[in-house]
């Protein structure tokens, strides 16, 4: 496996893992005796493991406004924010961030190179195949990145594929099975590292739109002349309008953590507070959700 990259900003250690599927099984098994260097823990009970370690490392994105490290170095963003406050309640007082790109957090987390995902990823069927998911933290719609002024008119997947307009998105992200659902031909799908990436090819003339999450492509452009974002919509899943729910991805056999973890965010949920941390990352009241992992899921 390629070593991970390691840099650091204002004296916090971030960690940039180049290959996340290579290896596996020698991280795996460097897991299976508990990451933070902690055997004493019975396998399989991480939160006691994490709290022994006093650290959860986080698996993020570098996508505004979930997961990413902001201008000032800092690292930040709705769901890394909520998993501070709620990992110190559950007696881990600080975060360790692994960037990786979004098709590598599943394999990752899998893989014990992180203990939990934190980068608001939507909740499918597909993906609660492979791990378990916190209640979502919050809803969404999608939407494109267009160059100024739309010129194709494409306003959701039917458009795109009616204009043949050539459409990306990022690695790993569900708007691949969105598009292809809609009748886009998969292998004709530019996928990118991410929506930065996504920017720069709409701007060039690449590909003439790519999509995302509402905020996301709202926050990426924010500053470009050249590109703009769509009013958000639906996506159609099973030829109905679907709304989604982004959450905290757990590792299947960490049901403890993942259920303690639900105590708290439903607490802040009730309380208010979920929304004051999340409103200021651009959410709002309509983005938040009584939706549940176990519908989602289905
Ligand atoms: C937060 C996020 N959600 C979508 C997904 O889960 O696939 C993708 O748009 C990537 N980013």
């Amino acid at each position: 496996m390629a070593p991970p990259t390691e840099k650091r900003t204002h004296g916090k250690r971030i960690i940039r893992r180049r290959s996340l599927l290579a290896g596996a099984g020698a991280l795996g098994a460097i897991g299976a005796l508990g990451a933070a260097g902690c055997s004493r823990v019975p396998n399989g009970d991480t939160l006691a493991r994490l709290q022994g370690a006093g650290t959860v490392r986080l698996g993020i994105a570098g996508e505004v406004p979930y997961g990413y490290i902001n201008d000032a170095g800092e690292f930040t963003g709705e769901a890394v924010e909520l998993a501070k406050v709620i990992f110190k309640r559950l007696g881990v007082d600080n975060v360790q961030p692994v960037a990786t790109d979004f098709a590598s957090l599943i394999p990752g987390l899998n893989t014990q190179q992180f203990d939990v995902v934190s980068a608001g990823m939507y909740i499918n069927k597909e993906r609660c195949q492979q791990v378990i998911f916190a209640d979502p933290e919050y809803q969404m719609l999608d939407s494109f990145i267009v160059r100024k002024g739309n010129p194709m008119n494409l306003h959701d997947y039917a458009d795109v594929v009616k204009a043949k307009a050539k459409f990306g998105t990022g690695t790993g992200y569900a708007e691949i099975q969105y598009a292809v659902d809609a009748g886009y031909k998969e292998s004709d799908i530019v996928i990118l590292q991410d929506q930065v990436a996504g920017l720069n090819a709409v701007e060039a003339g690449r590909i003439d739109v790519f999509a995302g999450t509402a905020l996301t492509t709202r926050e990426v452009t924010k500053k470009s002349r050249k590109a703009e974002h769509t009013e958000p919509f639906a996506p159609l899943v099973d030829g109905k309008k679907h709304v989604d729910g982004g959450g905290f991805t757990f590792r299947p056999t960490d049901t403890k953590l993942r259920d303690a973890f639900n105590v708290e965010i439903h607490k802040m949920k009730k309380s208010g507070e979920l929304f004051r941390i999340l409103q200021p990352f651009g959410f709002t009241k309509a983005e938040m959700t009584t939706l549940t992992a176990e519908e989602l899921c289905r």
